[in-house]
């Protein structure tokens, strides 16, 4: 009998029970057995198989833990408080003063540990962090998740690198086509419009820093996306509110590695994301309707046109002036769907919600550093004045004869940063530096762009203070003001703006707000280029002053993470000739 349940599988089991029934040999008891001793092997195979499979996923873990400690073992860093890491205490500081003083203490490279497997490097010194930017080209999930929950999926802002690659690039090509080909990279309606929204915030004495710089930021983003169809648009303030809402809670609710559905705060959010889907879908419509472009039809063939020919395109609707029809094609482009799963209007909603922020912030630091410092204004104004002297009078046409604007606007950008890290992250493969340093998979890369962008290394020892002379030059014998200081500052606005010289900041390697390499922002030059536009056309008509409780001595911080923050001060437009 014990020959008959050798090797028992489901098959010669009921094979024997089979044949024990028709020979009428076997009794009941000897058919359990058989029975029991079938179920017991099938369960102890299973229990096998789940202990070696479990068995053999520990160890990969415990292989991969030890390899990233030998490999993190060759970074330096603050010794590890507990199995948790450095968790806790970056929990109660500020991180970039943590990140201060480790780089103070361990050097340009330093490791912190968030958790027993989930390894943090912090970069400070340019060589080093320009190559990782350039060769780590994933971001962190966090940062697609917060798109994606708020906006859906969409080709932009998403983590991995594959699924950006072609529409950034797309992006990239038509942002700089407008900024080298147009005279005016913004179309004149948005700027007088933004300039417009000043004057009905006059009503005030004095307007918040922040709040004007959003309702700046949004207007230009708005007006050069959706044209005129935008200046006209009734639910454009709740837009921008609903879009400050959602920026506010974004990545918390991103940062849940289970999305929580069971909070109600949640679904209050995702309300508040599906409003803006809505509003979103609204504009389009406006827009279509603005153009005429009502048939599938007359879509396709613009769509089509934009593939095959890029601005030139041959189509049968109402001619309507270069720039909006331009601004026509950079809107298309980006309600084009590469994949079926994408969300309509992902891309739109994600370029809306990533340039407003980052350009109010901007926009804020501009406006701050300029009140505080009347003398500046003052020369970009004679700038402004000498320009339109030889040209047409059209501020848009001069922008790129302005070097002290172009340089307080990227002096802004220096000093106060969108945020606090440029993040990246190499998912499949460890990062070998030409330095020798190894940086294992799946770390996660922080630069942090404040200690860049103050360091004395590269700024030299007035790095905390506003000068927007370090980018530019004497066109006379070509010497290098950044080396000194507002003396030079003074010298060179007293010779006269013509014989100023602008020095492209993208050669220096401290120079950080619109990050670097392959995830580095496509909006660069059209955003600087638009924002002079702006400005020129601000300081022709306006002096902007800080109000007098609100002054604060912006140029005396010596903190470096300190000098960021900006109080949320209050500012005056005085008319020009008033
Ligand atoms: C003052 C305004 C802006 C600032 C300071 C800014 C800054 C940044 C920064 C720091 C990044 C991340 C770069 C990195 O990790 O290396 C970024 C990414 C990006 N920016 Fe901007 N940006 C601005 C405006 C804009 C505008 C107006 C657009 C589009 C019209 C834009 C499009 C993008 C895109 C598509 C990315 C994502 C790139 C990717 O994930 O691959 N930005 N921006």
């Amino acid at each position: 009998m014990s020959s008959k349940c050798d090797g028992l599988t489901p098959l010669n089991v009921i094979g024997i029970l089979l044949r024990s029934e028709s020979s009428r040999n076997c009794n009941s008891e000897e058919k359990s057995r058989i029975l029991r001793d079938f179920v017991t092997r099938e369960v102890n195979a299973f229990l096998w198989f789940f202990l070696f499979s479990i068995t053999a996923i520990l160890i990969s873990k415990v292989v991969a833990l030890f390899r990233l400690w030998m490999k993190a073992k060759q970074l330096p860093g603050p010794p590890c408080p507990s199995f948790y890491g450095h968790s806790e205490v970056i929990s109660r500081r500020n991180l970039t003063d943590l990140l201060y003083d480790s780089h103070k203490k361990y050097g340009p490279v330093v490791k912190l540990w968030l958790g027993p497997m989930q390894l943090l490097v912090s970069v400070k010194e340019p060589a080093i962090l320009k190559e990782i930017l350039v060769k780590a080209k994933d971001k962190l999930p966090l940062t697609g998740r917060a798109f994606r929950l708020a906006f859906g999926r969409s080709s932009l802002f998403a983590s991995s690198f594959e699924k950006v690659q072609s529409r950034r690039h797309w992006l990239a090509e038509k942002l700089d086509e407008i900024s080298f080909q147009s005279s005016n990279v913004i179309p004149v309606k948005a700027v007088d419009c933004s300039v417009g929204r000043i004057q009905d915030l006059m009503i005030e004495e004095s307007i918040d820093c922040n709040k004007v710089s959003q309702h700046l930021a949004f207007t230009l983003l708005g007006c050069t996306l959706f044209g005129d169809a935008f200046l006209g648009w009734s639910k454009a303030t709740i837009y921008e509110e609903l879009l400050m809402m959602i920026a506010k809670d974004a990545n918390i609710w991103a940062s849940y590695r289970v999305t929580p559905f069971w909070k109600q705060g949640f679904w209050r959010y995702q309300h508040l994301c599906m409003k803006l889907k809505c509003l979103t879908q609204d504009i389009v419509q406006q827009y279509r309707k603005h153009y005429k472009l009502f048939s599938h039809s007359q879509d396709q063939n613009l769509q089509n046109g934009i593939k095959s020919s890029g601005v030139e395109v041959a189509f049968d609707i109402p001619p309507c002036p270069a720039a909006e029809m331009r601004n026509s094609c950079f809107f298309y482009g980006l309600n084009d769907r590469v994949n079926p799963n994408e969300e309509p209007y992902g891309n739109i909603m994600g370029v809306m919600f990533h340039g407003c922020l980052t350009t109010a912030n901007l926009i804020a630091s501009i406006l701050e550093r300029l009140a505080t410092n009347p003398e500046i204004q003052e020369k970009i104004n004679s700038e402004l004045n000498t320009v339109q002297k030889g040209s047409v009078k059209n501020p848009q046409k001069n922008v790129d004869n302005m070097p002290l604007l172009l340089a307080t606007i990227y002096e802004s950008a220096r000093l106060l940063p969108a945020g606090p890290l440029l993040q990246r992250c190499s998912l499949k493969q460890d990062l070998v530096l030409k330095t020798g340093i190894t940086i294992p998979a799946g770390t996660l890369v922080v630069v942090p762009i404040k200690l860049v962008q103050m360091d004395t290394s590269s700024w030299g020892s007035g790095a905390n203070e506003f000068n927007p002379y370090r980018f530019l030059s004497m066109a006379c014998n070509g010497t290098d003001t950044s080396q000194r200081t507002s003396l030079a500052g003074e010298n060179a606005g007293d010779q006269g703006e013509s014989s100023l010289v602008l020095n492209e900041p993208t050669g220096n390697v401290g120079f950080l707000p619109f990050g670097f390499g392959a995830r580095s922002c496509v909006g660069q030059k059209f955003i600087i280029q638009g924002l002079a536009t702006l400005f020129a056309s601000l300081l022709a008509n306006y002096e902007i002053k800080l109000q007098s409780e609100s002054k604060t001595d912006s140029k005396s911080v010596s903190n470096p993470s300190a000098a960021q923050i900006l109080p949320n001060s209050k500012i005056v437009f005085v008319r020009r000739n008033s």
